[in-house]
């Protein structure tokens, strides 16, 4: 059943989910396709290390149904080399202003203040921080551009890997560090109808957590905002796939049990496999 922490923000919040707007999101479950110009990522580091790269892979994932493209200059596994903030601003604006006009919403996937400015200057719609706006300058850069923005869960220590993080329940805890998120961005002059929340597969959290978070998706809806969930070839999957070095139909049927926990955004490298699940759970549970 509900946990208290969930009735105890639904309760105090008593707002509805404002999914509406003319957000990707509004119409069902969205997709977005992650579009890496990093050499190191942990799935497709390196593939699209030139801009004719990285918009050829832009316009094939719009093509194959791609409602958002998320533009990251920085890989975020653990261990990854920090990356300077010219460099990453090098890395995707000159990505995401070839992109810009392409039938999709961009987001910048960075933690870092002046790589969102750049990017939204050069014409990025949303700003992806896995830090969940962590940043003072961020929240402050969000309200000043006045656009949506991914609040994800993750630990505000470097994740490692090999320590247990001791959660007393994974959903309740992360339930309560977004709502602590959510409330320093609206003291910020953020409205939380422009922000989405996500979970943070996979950041700090083990896959049996990874696995709870993904089952009980649908009560981070009592936050009041959108919910985005990103669980693409991530290792969560690596005991559950017949080849551990290939986690897409694992990936697939999470994005399936994704939207039909209501899922608003599912963030994904494989955009026509995705889509076809996002579809296939709509056409089941009858929303479309
Ligand atoms: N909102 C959100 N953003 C994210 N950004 C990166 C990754 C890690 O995946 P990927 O970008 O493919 O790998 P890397 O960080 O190595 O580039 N996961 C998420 C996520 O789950 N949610």
């Amino acid at each position: 059943g509900r946990s208290s922490v969930v009735a105890a923000l639904t309760d105090a919040l008593d707002i509805g989910v404002d999914a509406g707007g003319d957000h990707p999101w509004a119409n069902g479950t969205a997709v977005m396709g992650i579009l890496n110009a990093t050499p190191d990522s942990f799935h497709d580091g390196g593939e699209y290390d030139t801009v004719e790269r990285a918009v050829a892979r832009a316009e094939t994932m719009v093509a194959e149904g791609a409602d958002i493209v998320d533009v990251g200059g920085e890989s975020t596994r653990p261990g990854a080399d920090p990356v300077p903030v010219e460099t990453e601003i090098d890395r995707v604006v000159p990505v995401i202003e070839a992109v810009a006009g392409l039938d999709a919403q961009v987001s910048v996937d960075t933690r870092k203040p002046p790589v969102a400015r750049a990017a939204l200057e050069a014409g990025a719609d949303i700003v992806n921080d896995v830090t969940g706006l962590s940043d003072a300058a961020m929240r402050r850069t969000v309200a000043e551009y006045d656009v949506p923005a991914v609040c994800m869960h993750s630990l505000a220590a470097p994740v490692d890997p090999n320590r247990s993080y001791a959660y007393d329940d994974v959903v309740d805890d992360v339930l309560e560090a977004l709502s602590e998120r959510l409330l320093l961005a609206e003291r910020a002059g953020i409205d939380r109808s422009q922000l989405v929340v996500d979970p943070g597969l996979g950041f700090g959290k083990r896959s049996g957590e990874s696995f709870a978070l993904l089952d009980r998706l649908d009560e981070f809806h009592a936050l009041g905002c959108p919910v985005m969930v990103g669980h693409s070839h991530k290792s969560m999957f690596a005991d559950v796939a017949t080849d551990p070095d290939d986690r897409l139909a694992a990936t697939v049927a999470a994005t399936a049990l994704a939207a039909e926990r209501g899922a608003d955004v599912v963030r994904v490298h494989d955009v026509a496999p995705n889509a076809d699940a996002v579809r296939t759970a709509a056409r089941t549970i009858g929303e479309e």
